[in-house]
């Protein structure tokens, strides 16, 4: 095994403030399955990261981690200055999970008035208009979610994201399945939570996509995170961010 630990980091930058800081994070399912090992890595406030690894490497693992639907089991979590437990950090993050389970039983409408009821949030009804008419579902929200395609119930936790705008966004897999059209206009949105100051965590195989959208980009092999680079600088060096994939996978395949 190739010994991969450095973490590029830009210093250009600067000092930023941070929505998301992990550190020396180790997540074990049981006793025989260490699926983190020692974690840790930063989002800054207006960053999109994007976060790359093989199946089973542990992404979801540390995704349900950060967001406390997993226990902590050592290191530490914050969501801006506050531990991620705490009900301000919850109140704070966002969740879009790889799986479309959604109420079946509620309209479009329905799910997005709960939702921004769990947020303590009013609803604005135009808004909510207008974002089924940019995804194309013109009218849909009226309907029972059990009614909606795959790609729909994607669009529809898309929308939630985006009318709710929370400081931290952490999306999981959600674009599998969505169409070209949402896909353009997806990018677009999460660029501007972005220049809003908000944070995403954007866990995706669509290596493309991320290349237009994420500024930042983390790789997690193993369980460990063998990158932490800006994607300009990955494109600079590497070519494109499934040529450092390979590399970094083949180097760690054991010899
Ligand atoms: N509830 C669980 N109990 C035991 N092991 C689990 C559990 N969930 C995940 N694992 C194991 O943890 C490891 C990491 O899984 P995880 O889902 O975090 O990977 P991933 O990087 O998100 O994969 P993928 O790209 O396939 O979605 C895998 O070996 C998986 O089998």
């Amino acid at each position: 095994m190739v010994a991969l630990t450095s973490c590029h980091h830009d210093k250009s930058i600067g000092i930023r403030l941070m929505t998301l800081s992990v550190a020396n994070v180790n997540y074990a399912y049981n006793s025989r399955t260490q699926v983190l090992n020692d974690v840790s890595f930063t989002i800054a406030e207006d960053q999109i990261m994007g976060l790359i690894g093989p199946n089973g490497s542990g992404k979801s693992t540390l995704i349900k981690v950060i967001l406390d639907l997993l226990q902590l089991q050592s290191g530490r979590i914050r969501i801006g200055s506050e531990s991620s437990q705490s009900r301000s950090a919850k109140m704070s993050s966002i969740y879009l999970s790889s799986n479309d389970y959604l109420p079946e039983f509620l309209t479009g409408e329905e799910y997005l008035r709960f939702m921004h009821g769990l947020y303590r949030e009013p609803m604005d009804h135009a808004a909510l208009r207008t974002q089924f008419v940019r995804y194309s579902m013109r009218d849909r929200h009226r309907d029972l979610i059990e009614d909606y395609s795959h790609g729909m119930r994607k669009k529809l936790q898309l929308i939630a994201a985006f009318m709710l705008r929370r400081r931290f966004t952490v999306i999981d897999e959600t674009l599998n399945g969505v169409d070209i059209d949402a896909i353009n206009l997806f990018e677009r949105d999460i660029r501007k939570l972005a220049t809003e100051g908000r944070s995403v965590l954007l866990c995706s195989h669509d290596f493309s996509m991320l290349e237009h959208v994420a500024d930042e980009l983390a790789l997690l092999i193993q369980g460990a995170l063998v990158v932490q680079a800006p994607v300009r600088k990955i494109i600079q060096d590497h070519g494109t961010i499934a040529d450092l994939a390979s590399e970094f996978i083949q180097a760690m395949e054991p010899s």
